[in-house]
């Protein structure tokens, strides 16, 4: 990858500077409810205001299909922010026009202010050149911090680094430092885990990973694609049909490149979707037609745990089982235990696996848990991020 210009090849001092961040945090009637994004963009925002620059702010929240919605205001981030800062911060109701420009100028260095939900404008997510460049001209100089909206081009990720000098901040770089060196130089053994529901976006991820890995491990929803590949009938659970073929092909793919290849060797298996109704474990060539696999069992996990933690580097995304139900969360319990006990480097991506590294109570001794799911996705797959790609060469 091309070197791309950082915070520390600009001057920053009494500049207007439009910072990126991803403050896409879950929010419970207008309180931030986990503020993981928030602290983690934190270094990059006190870098700006000790180095005297004006900071001006810009997200999104949400998916408001560019109109004004109520409930994806960002000023209940903004008062977060401002708490872990012990600072003010301004939150405003709009993103460009006559009035920011107006709070804008008067600004003093080191001030910090926060502009409304760019997704609150058409122009965001189809990267319109006329917002990105009324962005621009809010400030002097861009930074972007925003990794788990890399991998999006829009206005405000993409498109405004055409008319201003683009730098990344401290937390995008550091996530593509610790992804990068991860699948450039891996400590070996390296694992990979992959599990959750998206079959369709993962398939992607464990071609890529195949070229890189020592172990690859499947679970959750995916695997029961691949117990069918291997001529397994899978019952009620999740199943992409017109994947099957394509997983044969890993499973040979893995073979020829010496990958080991863990599935499931039991399952958890339910008639329902359900906490409250019959479950059993049954062994993988034995799930009943009418039930479903909700979970790896208990011989599964197991396995799992060993090889992670006979590895010096693992990556995990996507959930073994339906952790958020009791019945169904004792493999992806495992998986976390293990984790947390193994001497590997240990890298999380995911919304959902780095729910339940905080819900088994795991998170703190996780190496790397990364603030973008689709965008670390991405980036494994070996793809271009366009917030990345739109920054000012070196
Ligand atoms: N066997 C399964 N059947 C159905 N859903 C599953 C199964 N295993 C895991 N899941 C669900 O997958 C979801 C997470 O998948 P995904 O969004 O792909 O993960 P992530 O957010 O970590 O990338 C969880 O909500 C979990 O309940
Ligand atoms: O939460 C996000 O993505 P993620 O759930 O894949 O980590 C990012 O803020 C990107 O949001 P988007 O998927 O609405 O563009």
């Amino acid at each position: 990858m091309m070197k791309k210009m950082t915070m520390k090849d600009v001057d920053l001092k009494g500049k207007r500077v439009f910072c990126r961040v991803d403050f896409n945090v879950p929010m419970s009637e207008g309180n931030v409810t986990d503020d993981t994004r928030i602290r983690a963009a934190v270094p990059t925002i006190e870098y700006l205001v000790e180095n005297g620059a004006k900071v001006i702010l810009a997200s999104h929240l949400g998916r408001p299909k560019g109109a004004v919605n109520e409930d994806m205001r960002l000023a209940p981030a903004g008062a977060r922010l401002s708490e872990l800062l012990h600072k003010e911060v301004k939150s405003l109701d709009e993103s460009i026009g006559e009035g920011v420009e107006q709070e804008i100028a008067a600004m003093n260095d080191g001030d910090v202010i926060l502009l409304e939900n760019v997704r609150f404008h058409p122009g965001e997510e189809k990267n319109d050149p006329e917002l990105a460049k009324a962005f621009a001209a809010l400030a002097d100089v861009f930074v972007n911090d925003a990794f788990g909206a890399a991998h999006r081009a829009h206005a405000s990720t993409a498109g405004i680094a055409e008319h201003l000098t683009a730098v990344s901040g401290l937390l995008l770089e550091k996530e593509l430092d610790v992804l990068g060196k991860a699948l450039s130089e891996p400590d070996r053994p390296f694992t990979a885990i992959i599990g959750g529901a998206k079959v369709k976006d993962k398939i992607g991820v464990i071609d890529h990973l195949l070229e890189k890995v020592d172990n690859l491990i499947i679970g959750g929803g995916l695997s029961y694609t691949f117990s069918k590949a291997q001529g397994h009938e899978v019952g009620n659970s999740l199943l992409e049909e017109d994947k099957i073929d394509l997983a044969k092909s890993f499973i040979e793919k893995a073979e020829e490149k010496g990958v080991k290849l863990y599935m499931p060797i039991d399952v958890v298996v339910a008639k329902e979707f359900s906490n409250e109704g019959e479950t059993k474990v049954v062994e993988i060539s034995e799930i009943p037609s009418d039930w479903m696999g909700l979970d790896i069992g208990p011989e599964t996990a197991k396995t799992y745990a060993e090889v992670i933690k006979n590895s010096k580097l693992v990556i995990w995304n996507g959930p073994m089982g339906v952790f958020e139900m009791s019945s169904f969360e004792n493999g992806t319990k495992s998986v976390a235990q293990a984790m947390a006990e193994t001497q590997a480097y240990t890298i999380i991506g995911g919304g959902d696996s780095a729910a339940a590294v905080e819900k088994f109570d795991v998170a703190d001794k996780m190496d790397h848990i990364s603030t973008g799911g689709g965008a670390s996705l991405e980036f494994m797959e070996g793809k271009d991020l366009p917030g990345v790609t739109a920054l000012t060469d070196k």
